[in-house]
């Protein structure tokens, strides 16, 4: 089977978050089963540099208004469609937000631009190749199933995975002009979304089958708290949504081979992480003592909770224990974090930015991840945190309720449970979540069961991958009958 593939980030061409870890694992896992992926993104500076050899494919002479090309390239077992659009992609700043930290003011006809490309390819505008499915990624390329239903495509299955439905790229009503979609797209069926134009909201109405990256986002979703105002129309086609769980690269997270932790360790060689421990120790400033190390690695924004982080930083000290934190996002958050730091020496250590290397190092060193997200479509790095030992501390909410087991009494007496969960997401029962954590490391021996037992989930992309087999399989051959 040949899939069409659609993201704004790919890993590890281009990451902002854990959409592009995914958008460069599943095709990968989903070689073995078969399936031949092309993945579609945009041609960034960044992106542009890393390719190796690109064949030019296709081209467009006026894409949206402006002339763009297909490459083709390789690049560590991807196949890569790399849309070349200089006017769209060529410019400083990151994929989506400007040198100022604004919104690029195009951004909608950037991603247009990315889904009508795809809508193209799925027609078969590339030359020898045409896919048997669209799987398009959140609203940058939601657009693709809408061109897909306007534009004369052969009937082909496409598929709308929901990353975050709190990014719904919703526009002005001005822009529907020049999206080249026939006036009846501007309809409550399609694009409309109370008189602007929802991406995000025209891809649910028109792709054949939505996903979402855990089953319990899945259900929560259709609730108004979780749904962000798109609950009724997911509502309407709950008969194709699916909660498929994301997985992860297991050899790039592997701590026994991890290229860019000190000392690889494994399950019986937990001991190893002592040394790492002290890196992560002497990078943040921190004291050498035994106390618990607690980090975060994650977006500073308050879907990821990261408020109660600040708030509770001198309380988490007071309890004993020692926090690193890795992370960029809202300055208000990065401020109080900074300060909190201050306030802390040796004992809080902040590090503003992004930095792929230094969150491996500190999953292979830190004691335990906390991740009080106020709602969470999967997580990944508590999917990290399992395989490193890093024992999950997490809000019971999606996909981190999906993929840590509590530590409850009965959980490990039946030496099953891989994290500690907490609910409701406030500072109180974080704290509380906080010291559970604490007891339980007081006594190595539980510790140690935790995190090995954590270390034997099954977090690789296997299982995953086969339901995505299975949905792809049902949809072709639904579109064959
Ligand atoms: N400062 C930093 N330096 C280095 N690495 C950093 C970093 N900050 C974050 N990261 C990394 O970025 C990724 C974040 O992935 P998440 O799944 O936690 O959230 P995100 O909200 O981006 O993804 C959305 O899509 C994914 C994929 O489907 C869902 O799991 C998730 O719930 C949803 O919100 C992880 O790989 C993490 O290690």
């Amino acid at each position: 089977m040949k899939v069409l593939s659609v993201s704004s980030e790919v890993f590890p061409l281009i990451k902002t978050g854990g959409l592009a870890d995914v958008a460069g694992a599943l095709p990968i896992a989903l070689k073995s089963f078969g399936i031949e992926t092309k993945t579609l993104m945009p041609g960034y500076p960044g992106v542009m540099k890393l390719l190796q050899n690109p064949a030019v494919r296709l081209e467009f002479s006026d894409l949206l208004g402006q002339p763009a090309r297909v490459l083709e390239a390789e690049h560590q077992g991807l196949d890569i469609l790399v849309l070349d659009a200089p006017a769209y992609y060529d410019r400083p700043g990151g994929p989506y937000l400007d040198t100022n930290g604004k919104d690029h003011p195009d951004n909608w006809r950037r991603f247009a631009a990315l889904s009508l490309a795809g809508s193209e390819i799925a027609a078969g505008l590339l030359p020898g190749w045409r896919p048997d499915l669209v799987h398009a990624h959140d609203w940058q390329s939601a657009m693709v199933p809408v061109y897909m239903r306007y534009y004369p495509t052969p009937e082909l299955p496409s598929i709308l995975t929901i990353h975050n439905i709190a990014f719904q790229g919703q526009f002005g009503a001005d822009i529907f002009p020049h999206l080249r979609l026939p006036p009846h797209a501007f309809a409550t069926e399609s694009i409309e979304y109370y008189g602007t134009v929802g991406f995000l909201k025209g891809g649910l109405q028109t792709a054949t089958a939505i996903t979402t990256v855990s089953p319990s986002y899945a259900d929560e979703i259709l609730t108004p708290e979780f749904g962000m105002g798109l609950e009724g129309v997911i509502a309407s086609r709950r008969d194709a949504l699916y909660g498929i769980v994301n997985g992860i690269d297991a050899d790039i997270w592997n701590p026994a081979t991890d290229p860019v932790v000190h000392t690889h360790y494994g399950p019986t060689t937990l001991k190893n992480r002592l040394e790492n421990r002290r890196s992560i120790e002497e990078f943040f400033h921190l004291d050498h003592d035994d106390a618990p190390i607690f980090c975060v690695i994650s977006r500073l924004t308050w879907q990821k909770g990261m408020d109660l982080v600040a708030s509770t930083a001198d309380r988490i000290v007071a309890l004993g224990g020692k926090l690193v934190v890795l992370g960029s996002g809202e300055a208000a958050l990065e401020g109080a974090l900074l300060a909190a730091a201050h306030r802390n020496p040796g004992r809080i250590g902040v590090s503003i930015g992004y930095n792929e290397p230094m969150s491996h190092l500190m999953q292979a060193g830190c004691d335990a991840i906390i991740i009080p997200s106020r709602f969470e479509p999967c997580g990944l790095t508590q999917l990290y945190g399992l395989r490193y030992g890093c024992v999950p501390i997490v809000a019971r909410t999606g996909g981190l309720n999906d993929t840590v087991i509590d530590a409850n009494h009965a959980a490990l007496a039946a030496k099953v449970a891989t994290g500690i969960q907490f609910a409701p997401v406030n500072e109180e029962s974080m704290l509380q979540a906080l010291r559970r954590a604490m007891h339980l490391y007081a006594d190595q021996k539980v510790w140690t069961q935790l995190q090995k037992q954590g270390m034997k989930s099954d977090v690789s992309w296997e299982k995953s991958a086969e339901r995505y087999v299975a949905l792809y399989s049902s949809l072709v051959s639904k579109g064959m009958t």
